[in-house]
């Protein structure tokens, strides 16, 4: 079983306009409300690729109700801890030349919250992946994935996990299965700037020698590397109209460990990967399945080294 842990879930609240004047009164030409929260963006996707996950993580309030109720109307497993406060909302604006996130702190959580959530780890067997991602709310401090990582090695299980910058560097002793830092996420963590994508292969080659058993690095637009054993594969950008690309990193983790969990194939994996994060930046919500399929199609590897 995949399980996907969301610490810190959100309502997405999608807008787009053409533009925004900012301190004038702006009128929305697409609006949308969905479940958001990394985790439960590649539970969503993993769902939509048929492969079985249940979402983890805390949940409250109003907006934690619908989150669920949206989730359940999805057909995702959830087994949410129910906490009082009150889950997130994040705002997502688009216009025709910028995405702009507003996203919100989140609830504080309380030292029994915890403990119940740390409960839902006492299932887990070595046949399980565990899927870390997103922010931790503030009051669970900054090693909190640590401990959760533990538990997951206690028990021989995998994990994947997509933090930002150096608490990411942080887990890779542990061996995670697949990390899928961006290109910025990447130049903030080793303080360097990439001029070409061949820039970027030793930064990835020394994180599978800090410990990850697999390395995306996607590009947006440029494309995405993988880093596997001791090869590096290029995956040629798809070129559309961008329609909305929150979720488009999460796509990418839940189409690699769909796969992977089927084929154990990391390039295969990893086509899968792209196809999935092409297939939602050209989609304003998730794809249709067959979209995926054609996205699937169009996904071309190169061996660079
Ligand atoms: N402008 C784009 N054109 C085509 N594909 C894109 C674009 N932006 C993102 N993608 C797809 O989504 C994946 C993840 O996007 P990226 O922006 O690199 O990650 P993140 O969402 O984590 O910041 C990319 O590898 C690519 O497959
Ligand atoms: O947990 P974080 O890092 O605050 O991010 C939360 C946001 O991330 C998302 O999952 C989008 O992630 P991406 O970075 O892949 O676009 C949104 O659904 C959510 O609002």
């Amino acid at each position: 079983m995949i399980y996907t842990v969301t610490l810190n879930p959100a309502l997405d609240y999608f807008m787009a306009y053409d533009q925004i004047e900012v301190g004038e009164v702006n009128r929305t030409k697409i609006t949308r409300i969905t479940p958001g929260g990394k985790g439960i963006m590649e539970s969503r996707m993993l769902s939509l690729l048929g492969t079985p996950n249940t979402a983890l993580g805390f949940i409250g309030g109003f907006t934690g109700k619908a989150i669920q109720e949206s989730l359940a109307a999805q057909g995702i497993t959830t087994e949410f801890t129910q906490i009082f406060g009150q889950s997130r909302v994040n705002v997502k604006v688009k216009t025709l030349e910028t995405e702009t996130s507003l996203d919100a702190a989140g609830p504080d959580l309380t030292e029994e919250d915890v403990r119940n959530f740390v409960k839902t780890f006492d299932r887990l067997t070595s046949e399980d992946i565990v899927v870390f991602a997103g922010t931790a709310p503030k009051s669970l401090g900054d090693s909190f994935y640590e401990q959760l990582i533990k538990l997951v090695k206690l028990q021989d299980a995998n994990f994947a996990i997509d933090v930002d910058g150096q608490k990411l560097l942080g887990t890779l002793s542990k061996k995670p299965l697949v990390i899928k830092p961006n290109r910025e996420e990447l130049e903030e963590m080793f303080d360097v700037k990439f001029e070409t994508k061949e820039d970027i292969i030793p930064y990835g080659q020394k994180m599978l020698e800090m410990g990850a058993q697999n390395v995306m690095v996607s590009m947006a637009g440029d494309g995405a590397l993988l880093f596997s054993d001791t090869s590096v594969y290029f995956a040629a950008p798809v070129k559309g109209i961008i329609k909305n690309s929150v979720g488009a990193g999460d796509s990418t983790v839940a189409g690699f460990l769909s796969e992977w969990s089927k084929s154990k194939d990391p390039v295969k994996a990893f086509k899968q990967g792209v196809a999935c994060g092409t297939a939602k930046v050209f989609s304003e919500d998730m794809p249709s399945s067959s979209y995926l399929q054609k996205c699937l199609q169009q996904i071309e590897i190169t061996k660079l080294v």
